[in-house]
């Protein structure tokens, strides 16, 4: 079996309920109906009840199964924006103000995954990834102890020559713009528990990136990655981690036993931490559109509750898929 039907059998286990709050959009609508034919998830779609079932019909799509809740009309409103309020009282917020805010389905997702009224949220195929994640991060908060949020991708390579079995993990690749050396090892760290606990890698080896190899340039923008790098293995001892490696020294044997003789982890790195989203946005849409991989995410770590983004590029496939791991992460917390 391959990864996404490993994790498509793990969803199907024990389908949890995944609010979509992007209903206008086709793909969305379309991913609905698969995601419960499947049986992977139980869907609440947001959005005006008629305009869903107008757009369903006219693209063949059965809703049967699937909840359609309306931020404009539920009886619910009064409720979450007090409880709105309340979770931004420190920011001044009023219930009228909540109650603006809710009425974009984001908001409105974002606190029905707070208050438990659905396990999860996949949004992203028509709203920016700082539209899905600012109220993620509002609402629902980071885990205990964790303080950055960050992002990865599942990125499955159409040949098994790297990685595990062609299977790696990239990250950030969309959350933090420029992460300092601190933030850096969190995201190691975050990445390589995603890549055990999504992507099945068994021993997640993590390469800092940069465009240097064990000190071959000296640059500000090196140092960054080398104080990572140290703050990592010094803080998460069982954290197995080197850098600063160029993306040839990580992933390629002879190049990582040449430029980076010694290190146990060079030319084998299954997990990549790339120094800044620059680099790590632009290399995850590389290597899925050049190389034909399938970049599954970006899946959000350490978010309290499972809320994950889409690319605007994405399939209902891949909505499908990142629902999958949604229902996966929110198995894990409960
Ligand atoms: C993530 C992002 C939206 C946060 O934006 P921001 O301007 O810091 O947003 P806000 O200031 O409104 O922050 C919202 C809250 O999240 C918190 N926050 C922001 N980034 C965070 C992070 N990485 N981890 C934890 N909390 C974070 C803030 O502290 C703030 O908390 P508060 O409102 O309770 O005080 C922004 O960093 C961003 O746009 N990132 C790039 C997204 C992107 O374009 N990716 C490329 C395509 S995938
Ligand atoms: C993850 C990502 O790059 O999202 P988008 O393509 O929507 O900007």
């Amino acid at each position: 079996m391959n990864l996404l039907d490993q994790i498509k059998a793990r969803a199907k286990a024990n389908p949890q309920t995944i609010v979509l709050p992007e209903s206008e959009d086709e793909r969305t609508i379309k991913a609905a109906e698969a995601i419960i034919k499947e049986g992977i998830a139980k869907v609440t779609l947001l959005g005006n009840v008629d305009t869903v079932k107008t757009s369903a019909a006219s693209l063949g799509v059965s809703l049967d199964g699937i909840g359609i809740v309306d931020p404009a009309t539920t009886d619910k409103m009064t409720e979450y924006a007090e409880k709105l309020a309340e979770i931004r009282k420190s920011k001044g917020m009023t219930a009228d103000e909540a109650k603006a805010l809710l009425l974009n389905p984001l908001y409105f997702g974002a606190m029905m995954v707070k208050l438990g009224e659905a396990d999860g949220m996949v949004a992203g195929a028509i709203n920016t990834t700082g539209d899905v994640l600012r109220p993620a991060l509002q609402i629902i908060k980071t885990s205990p102890g964790i303080s950055t949020v960050s992002s990865c991708f599942v990125m499955i390579m159409p040949t098994a020559e790297y990685g595990q079995e062609g299977v790696m993990i990239f990250a950030d690749c969309a959350v933090n713009p420029n992460p300092n050396a601190e933030q850096m090892a969190e995201i190691a760290y975050a990445s390589a528990q995603s890549a055990k606990s999504i992507a099945n890698i068994t021993e997640p080896k993590v390469g800092m990136l940069s465009f240097s190899t064990k000190g071959s340039a000296k640059h500000e923008l090196v140092s960054k990655v080398q104080e990572a790098t140290k703050i990592a293995k010094e803080r998460y001892a069982d954290l197995v981690v080197d850098g600063e490696f160029q993306a040839d020294a990580a992933i390629v044997a002879k190049v990582g036993a040449s430029k980076a003789p010694g290190s146990e982890v060079a030319g084998k790195c299954n997990v990549l931490v790339f120094p800044d989203l620059q680099a790590g946005n632009i290399g995850y849409k590389l290597v899925q559109r050049l190389a034909g991989a399938e970049a599954i995410g970006p899946v959000l770590q350490g978010i309290a509750k499972p809320v994950n983004d889409l690319s605007r590029g994405c399939s209902v496939e891949d909505i499908v898929n990142v629902t999958a791991i949604t229902v996966c992460q929110a198995q894990a917390t409960k």
